[in-house]
């Protein structure tokens, strides 16, 4: 494989926009907190299965039994992005748009949480709304905006572009240790005032801790979970917990990435009744959204590193493709929820919306 170290970042964006051209997948990504920008290119437009044994660039739908895209890495590009300084917080007015068909479906999900069929369920919409700028100055934007995130933009001849700046990783393996995260609750944040976490998220972020321990207790050793925090992505906080272990003797991969996809921070508990109440009741296909994405042994032999796909859009003809979400409980207030999901909607739209 290839791999060209500091090329200029323009240049790479130019070899890629000849790879979108010639109807080439790519990946392009920057990890959080740091400096490092890499391009994985694959050479023709075959859609690949994925394998944990190959060197490439994983694209998994929610529903990854069906469709988990792999761009093979023929190619490497890196170079380096230094600049994320961008504070970008717009106050511009959100469109009311959906409103009630959401805090209806956050309605009927509370109604069967009562009824006890389910105890959380990730329920989001999708926003769309025009753009103009080409996919990779927003991808440009993104890496000067969400410093501490992991942005990407990914192109493949059979669904066009994506790009996102997720705070949530789905694993990282290197040397058969395994870090994750619980990541839920979310409040804004506004400056000068650290986030006041009620019961709701407090209790909803533990249900993703206590799955992802029991989803990895037979897979792993040494399995440890951090306390709490307060993580700052973007525009907004989340509760997270770390989590280590080191993978036992006979865990695959492959056995690691189905335990914990998808994680209660974007399906539900428990998982089957969660999935089957999402794609009955949302009333769209999230293809991508809330799938993983990642490297897959390109930085070093088995090194993976997944994440969850969040804070993420698909660009089509002037149309960008937001998708929000949340975590609905019996505690969950339908007009709160419709709210959460619009704050996390500035983290895509402040990228489209502002003057740069
Ligand atoms: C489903 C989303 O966020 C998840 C991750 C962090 C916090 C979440 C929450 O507070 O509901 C969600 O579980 C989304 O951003 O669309």
């Amino acid at each position: 494989m290839p791999y060209q170290e500091n090329r200029e970042f323009q240049s790479v964006l130019d070899e890629l926009d000849q790879c979108a051209e010639n109807g080439q997948p790519f990946a392009i990504f920057r990890k959080p907190d740091e400096k490092k920008v890499i391009a994985v290119i694959q050479k023709d437009s075959t859609k690949y299965e994925l394998d944990f044994n190959t060197q490439g660039f994983v694209f998994a739908p929610f529903n990854w039994a069906d469709n988990a895209l792999l761009i093979k890495a023929d190619k490497v590009e890196c170079t380096e992005y230094m600049d994320a300084s961008l504070v970008q917080q717009s106050t511009r007015a959100l469109s009311e748009k959906g409103r009630v068909s959401h805090i209806n479906l956050v309605q009927k999900a509370i109604d069967e949480i009562e009824v006890g069929s389910m105890e959380k369920v990730v329920l989001s919409r999708k926003i769309e709304e025009p753009f103009n700028e080409s996919a990779f100055t927003v991808f440009e934007t993104l890496l000067k905006s969400y410093g501490s995130a992991f942005c990407y933009l990914i192109y493949h001849p059979q669904f066009g572009f994506w790009c996102g700046a997720t705070p949530e990783s789905l694993v990282q393996i290197a040397d058969n240790r395994i870090e994750t995260m619980a990541l839920a609750g979310t409040l804004p944040h506004i400056s000068g005032i650290s986030p006041q976490w009620g019961t709701k998220e407090i209790v909803e972020q533990e249900m993703v801790s206590t799955y992802i321990l029991e989803q990895l207790s037979d897979l792993t050793d040494s399995l440890t979970l951090d306390k709490v925090e307060s993580v700052r992505a973007g525009n907004l906080w989340h509760l997270k917990s770390s989590v280590h272990a080191v993978m036992a003797k006979d865990t695959t991969i492959d056995q690691v990435v189905s335990a914990l996809h998808p994680t209660p921070a974007v399906c539900g508990i428990p998982t089957a009744k969660a999935k089957a109440f999402i794609n009955a009741n949302e009333g769209y296909d999230r293809t991508f959204y809330t799938g993983f994405l990642g490297e897959i042994n390109i930085s070093g032999p088995s090194d993976i590193a997944l994440y969850v796909n969040l804070r993420c859009m698909k660009l089509e003809r002037g149309i960008a493709t937001l998708f929000v979400g949340g975590g609905i409980t019996d505690a969950s207030e339908p007009e709160k929820e419709w709210i959460e999901t619009q704050n996390k909607s500035r983290t895509m739209l402040n990228i489209l919306l502002d003057d740069i």
